[in-house]
């Protein structure tokens, strides 16, 4: 028996399937730019990050009531389930939908219910991990923290997402620093399209426990041997990678590369509406392009449950589940 998945790099935003766009649009009476299904499957060919970011936000219009959250975050429990995750810490974009004028409350009562139920309905374990927008300014990052703890609601983490390159970690320093201090775990994204110096910032400027994507890493010897030493967990995301051209094709994918040089990597899904599936299509992506083998694919499953946040009961229960 193989050891269940904790998916710990999944943004619920990008688990909102195009049907789901379509059907939410028509209850909040939302217009959409879109002519049909097919027409709106049609614009998730990428180039980059940013293409991808312009279609991820565009289509968040649709999300506007509670029960909207609740319903997409049911929707990624029940898919994450049938893919053998037993534990999934989320990312969520609070920004993202406050400057739209939809209140903080909804969003988290929504993904609130459904994270509340989870374990119950589906056997899955679940956290919410609260991004930053890094490409806003700092001070809307530090008001958005202001207001989750002035909430007091069950976000265990904050973490760093959206344009890389030009948004270096240094320039959150003050809100990770304060939301350590509040107890919060600390993640962010770095090293996908941004240098491995932003690796650097993120451990040393803003004291994260886990680096998100990280696959530049390879770049600088001295920075893997950080890494291995001090088994920083690296949250990687093989379709994600592919698609907004991280690396060219699956069987290019420094996966394996990674996993031999002793790095604590993990397999997720990023944005699995967006970028052709959820974490067992990431699996069965790396079997095909890498020849993945069973006893690789155990190694990144203990190792989801081992960088993930869940409680030391949870994860003795989960490694020995299998
Ligand atoms: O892969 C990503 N990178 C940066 N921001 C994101 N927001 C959703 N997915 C991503
Ligand atoms: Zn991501």
């Amino acid at each position: 028996m193989s050891t269940p998945l904790a998916e710990l790099h999944m943004h619920i935003e990008g688990s909102l399937e195009p049907e789901l766009i379509l059907a939410l649009a028509e209850r909040n009476r939302v217009a959409l730019p879109y002519r049909d299904l097919d027409d709106l499957r049609s614009r998730y060919e990428f180039t980059d990050l940013q293409s991808f970011l312009d279609l991820y936000f565009a289509n968040m219009a649709v999300l506007r009531t509670e029960q909207d959250f609740a319903d997409l975050a049911r929707a990624y429990f029940a898919r994450a389930a049938a893919a053998g995750v037993r534990h999934a810490e989320i990312f969520f974009n609070p920004q993202a939908h406050t400057v739209r004028g939809v209140p903080l409350r909804a969003v988290l009562d929504g993904l609130g219910e459904a994270v509340r139920g989870s374990e119950a309905e589906f056997g899955v374990s679940t956290a919410l991990i609260a991004a930053v927008l890094r490409d806003r300014p700092a001070a809307e990052a530090g008001e958005m923290l202001d207001e989750l703890v002035r909430l007091d609601v069950p976000v265990l983490g904050l973490g760093l997402d959206s344009a890389e390159v030009g948004n270096p970690p240094s320039k959150f320093v003050e809100v990770f620093e304060r939301a350590r201090a509040h107890g919060l775990h600390t993640v962010a994204h770095a090293g996908e399209e941004g240098p491995p110096e932003y690796i650097w910032q993120a451990l040393d400027l803003l004291g994260v426990e886990r680096i998100d994507h990280g696959v530049r890493c390879l770049e600088d010897p001295a920075l893997v041997a950080r890494l291995v030493d001090e088994q920083v967990p690296l949250t990687v995301c093989p379709l994600s990678n592919v698609r907004l051209r991280v690396v060219d094709t699956m069987a290019e994918h420094p996966l394996r590369t990674m996993l031999d040089a002793g790095l604590l990597v993990t397999v997720n899904s990023d944005d699995p509406a967006y970028f052709g599936g959820y974490v067992d299509d990431n699996f069965a992506g790396l079997r095909a392009g890498l020849g993945l083998t069973d006893e690789e694919r155990e190694v990144l499953a203990r190792n989801s449950i081992r960088a993930s946040f869940a409680s030391a009961e949870r994860k003795r229960e989960l490694l020995g589940d299998g």
